[in-house]
């Protein structure tokens, strides 16, 4: 590991953080990929980057207008471009969308240079976190809740390929899972060790 990927950070309980590799959030849509990955990124005083938000500011369109507009074979082409691009910048918390981590590609990059973190929700908690909005262009279905469950069958198999698995069971709010993250990266020392004084 060099210095240049090493990130040294103190967190409000003053516990101090080295970070050792870029913090790679996979999972469902829905899981908290985003909102967990960011507040982890506080917590290590690292840099928070999200593959959807990267795309969509070079993009200068939404997610779904990006579906839309150039089809899902062009949104997942520029999606292992910039999971690559941000791969190459210092130890960070990268949160990348659902279907990122299916493809092989993305997989062999992500464990070249970082490690995966699968955020593991089950069917319901999913469901109830993702029924109200309209910005997901693959649950833009007749039966959305039978697409997602189709989509989590499929999936949790490539899920589970991932280095580290955190359960959202029993759910907990956004911080608390955050924390939940940060102790399971702890049993990693090549990658998060706390380095209090
Ligand atoms: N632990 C949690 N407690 C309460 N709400 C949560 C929790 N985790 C996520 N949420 C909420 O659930 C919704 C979905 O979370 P988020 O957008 O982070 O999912 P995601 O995994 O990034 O999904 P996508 O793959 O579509 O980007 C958001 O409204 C978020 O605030
Ligand atoms: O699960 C998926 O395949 C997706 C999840 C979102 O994060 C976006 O990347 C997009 O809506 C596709
Ligand atoms: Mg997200």
């Amino acid at each position: 590991m060099s210095e240049f990927q090493q990130s040294v950070a103190e967190d409000s309980q003053n516990h101090r953080y080295a970070l050792h590799k870029t913090v790679v959030m996979v999972g469902m849509m829905g899981a908290g990929k985003t909102a967990v990955g960011r507040a982890l990124a506080q917590l290590l005083t690292v840099p928070f980057l999200d593959s959807d938000q990267e795309i969509e500011a070079a993009a200068n369109m939404s997610v779904p207008e990006i579906f839309a507009r150039d089809g899902e074979p062009f949104f997942r082409a520029r999606e292992t471009q910039v999971i690559s691009r941000l791969l190459q910048g210092r130890a960070c918390v990268l949160s990348t969308g659902g279907g990122a981590f299916l493809s092989e590609t993305n997989r062999t990059n992500i464990s070249e240079r970082g490690v995966a973190v699968w955020l593991d929700a089950d069917l319901d908690l999913l469901w109830s976190r993702v029924r109200h909005r309209d910005t997901r262009p693959l649950l833009r279905t007749a039966d959305p809740r039978a697409t997602l469950a189709e989509l989590f069958a499929q999936r949790v198999p490539e899920y589970s390929k991932a280095d580290l698995r955190v359960p959202c069971a029993p759910p907990v709010s956004i911080d608390l899972m955050s924390k939940r993250v940060a102790e399971v990266l702890l049993t990693r020392p090549d990658v998060l060790e706390r380095v209090d004084a």
